[in-house]
């Protein structure tokens, strides 16, 4: 196996080599304050040897609990939101047919999703495309008191329980929560649910690599055991005792931090292939929460290229200079499209007969970094050598590992959440949630 890798050269017009190299110790010393667990929000810290620490025990107890749903169901629904459902649509979507939907050989359930939005809408179409299928739930809910998460599995609760009674809907639901508290917790107790645990000390954004992925991952059909895999790998790759210079996490966390510090405060990341959109999505999650406080953090944005050049390509190009590019780049596609011939060449194309259509891909890339580059947008390229459950396993730790360097280096908490607490507040007051009394006194002479 290969692995992913990280090309720093062209930030280099706006941060020189010396003030990335010159951030070598303070990168040590925050790598030095993960591992020995004496800085800001310590308690969360079980993700940092998590991949190494997975048991066949743990991955065979998801495997088997995957395959029954997948033998009883055509679809299964992961209900959760945030860190309880974005791992698992990124990976899912990177890796199954785009047009998964319309396979009619399934070897493999349908996973939807629900709980990530309050969308009525939204709710009774995935209700009424239900009612004839077989499916099953895995509810997944690390503080078990989501608002989101806790309606829509009410919902689907009660229609699995209707279609195919309680019994049989008690084997087609598992939950995913915190050990012991929560209401998730409860209700899975009283009901008999089968029951994950998801660690303590592992926050929601860095949740992907517990049940609260591998699961759903695995009811998908892809290999949960080589996502693990390329984590442990990276894990080894970004440790405490590995040089500065070939720490992909700390080398990337400190250029990032110099490129805030020079005015960046923008980061977008950019992938050429559409089925890394939700890559995007967990990212923007992991380090938006982790360093959106103090009011500071770099802004975390996501482009899906060329589509997205044809509506945030001018403002990229052109607009205010205050952002910079990731990129993640792929080596090879899967799979192979030639452009083919044409007598008539109506359309002017036929400079590109026989070619593949990754090489115009990769030209649009290419073209598009220099032109970024020229247009003051530095650029970071991260490069996986294909896209399969090995690399995105890899990719997950180097974000998550360099995540929390980087927090550190920018001097927050990179691994709580506080801020996200305050529409919640405003929800409940507004909604006359028992207990909001005072809160809803407040909030309702402010409208
Ligand atoms: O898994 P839970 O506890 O339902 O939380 C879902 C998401 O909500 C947040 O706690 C924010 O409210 C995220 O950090 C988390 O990933």
């Amino acid at each position: 196996m290969k692995n992913i890798s990280l090309n720093i050269d062209k930030v280099l017009g706006t941060v020189s080599k010396k003030q990335i190299l010159d951030q070598e110790t303070k990168a040590n010393n925050c790598i030095a304050t993960l591992h020995n667990g004496d800085g800001k929000g310590n308690d969360f810290l079980g993700w940092l040897h998590l991949p190494s620490s997975i048991t066949d025990e743990e991955l065979t107890d998801i495997e088997n609990t995957a395959n029954i749903l997948r033998e009883k169901c055509e679809v299964v629904v992961a209900v959760g939101i945030g860190g309880s459902y974005l791992g698992t649509k990124a990976v899912v979507d990177a890796l199954n047919n785009s047009f998964d939907f319309l396979l009619k050989e399934r070897k493999n359930p349908i996973l939807l999703y629900a709980g990530q939005n309050i969308g009525e809408d939204y709710l009774y179409e995935l209700t009424e495309i239900l009612k004839d299928k077989q499916f099953g739930i895995i509810n997944i809910s690390k503080s078990g008191t989501t608002t989101e998460p806790a309606l829509a599995f009410r919902i689907l609760k009660k229609q699995l329980e209707d279609a195919v009674g309680k019994e049989e809907a008690k084997t087609r639901i598992v939950a995913i929560t915190d050990k012991s508290k929560g209401a998730l917790r409860t209700l899975a107790t009283k009901e008999g649910y089968k029951t994950f645990i998801i660690p303590d000390n592992v926050g929601g954004r860095f949740s992907v690599l517990t049940p609260v992925g591998l699961l759903p991952i695995a009811v998908a059909g892809i290999s949960i055991r080589e996502l693990v895999a390329g984590a442990v790998s990276m894990e080894k790759k970004t440790g405490i005792e590995v040089p500065f210079e070939e720490n992909l996490s700390a080398v990337y966390a400190a250029v990032r931090n110099e490129l805030y510090k020079s005015g960046k405060s923008i980061e977008i990341l950019a992938n050429f292939h559409p089925k890394l959109h939700y890559i995007g999505e967990w990212w923007k999650q992991l380090y938006g929460e982790s360093e959106g406080k103090d009011n500071k953090g770099i802004f975390p944005a996501a482009v899906d290229l060329t589509t997205d050049l044809h509506s945030m390509g001018q403002w990229i190009q052109e607009g205010e200079r205050t952002i910079f590019e990731t990129v993640i780049s792929i080596e090879s596609p899967d799979h192979r499209v030639e452009i083919p011939a044409d007598d008539a060449d109506l359309d002017g194309l036929n400079f590109l007969a026989g070619k593949r259509v990754d090489e115009v891909n990769k030209m649009a890339e290419l073209g598009t970094q220099l032109a970024h580059v020229d247009g003051g947008v530095p650029n970071i390229k991260i490069t996986l050598p294909a896209v399969n459950a090995y690399y995105i396993g890899q990719l997950f730790y180097f974000f998550e590992k360099a995540c929390g360097i980087s927090g550190y280096m920018l001097g927050v908490n990179p691994f709580d959440q506080p801020g996200v607490e305050a529409y919640k507040k405003n929800m409940f007051a507004l909604l006359n949630k028992p207990g909001y009394e005072k809160e809803s006194e407040a909030i309702k002479a402010k409208l």
